[in-house]
């Protein structure tokens, strides 16, 4: 989870090649009108998002069901939408890539993305950090990413 920007797929990618677990890449559950709508600089509303995080905990619940881990990259900003994601299986666990807004808007800057770096206020506007009962841990994005997945993986239990 993160703000637009902050290193979800780059993090979860790098987590993949550690742990071989399935991967869903959010952004390609959008659907188009989402993609859309981001792509012009106009932030995504509640409704606009409900259906996406929906498919987002589907997919990776037909797999809990049979055993098989997952890991998803989704900004999760808001502590609802974290609510429908942990419908997709029991042990759900968010990483929040959490750094300075200014190194986010330099990163953004220099992707190619469909995301605008303007949309990057309403998303920090949106944020709001794990709660202190969700299953979870904060990286610093300021880290390099191999000791970011070594933090994560040792407190997976899975170093
Ligand atoms: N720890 C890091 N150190 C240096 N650069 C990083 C780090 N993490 C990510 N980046 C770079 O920052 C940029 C944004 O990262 P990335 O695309 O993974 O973010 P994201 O959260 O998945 O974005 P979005 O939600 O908009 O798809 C990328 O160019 C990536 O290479
Ligand atoms: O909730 C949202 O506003 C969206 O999910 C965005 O965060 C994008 O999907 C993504 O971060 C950009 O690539």
């Amino acid at each position: 989870m993160g703000v637009s920007g902050s290193g979800k797929s780059t993090v979860a990618r790098a987590v993949q090649d550690k742990l071989g677990w399935e991967l869903a890449e959010g952004d390609d559950f959008h659907p188009p009108e989402n993609v859309a709508k981001m792509s012009e600089g106009t932030p995504l509303t509640d409704a606009d998002r409900w259906g996406w995080l929906e498919s987002l905990a589907d997919w990776t619940g037909e797999r809990d069901a049979s055993g098989t881990p997952t890991i998803i990259t989704c900004s999760a900003l808001r502590r609802t939408y974290r609510d429908v994601l942990r419908r997709g299986g029991e042990a759900t666990f968010f990483v929040h890539c959490t750094g300075d807004k200014h190194m986010i808007l330099d990163r953004m800057n220099a992707r190619e993305h469909f995301m605008p770096p303007s949309l990057l206020e309403s998303q920090l506007d949106t944020l709001e950090p794990l709660q202190p009962d969700e299953e979870g841990m904060d990286v610093d994005i300021a880290l390099p990413v191999d000791r970011i997945v070594a933090e994560v993986l040792a407190r997976l239990g899975l170093g």
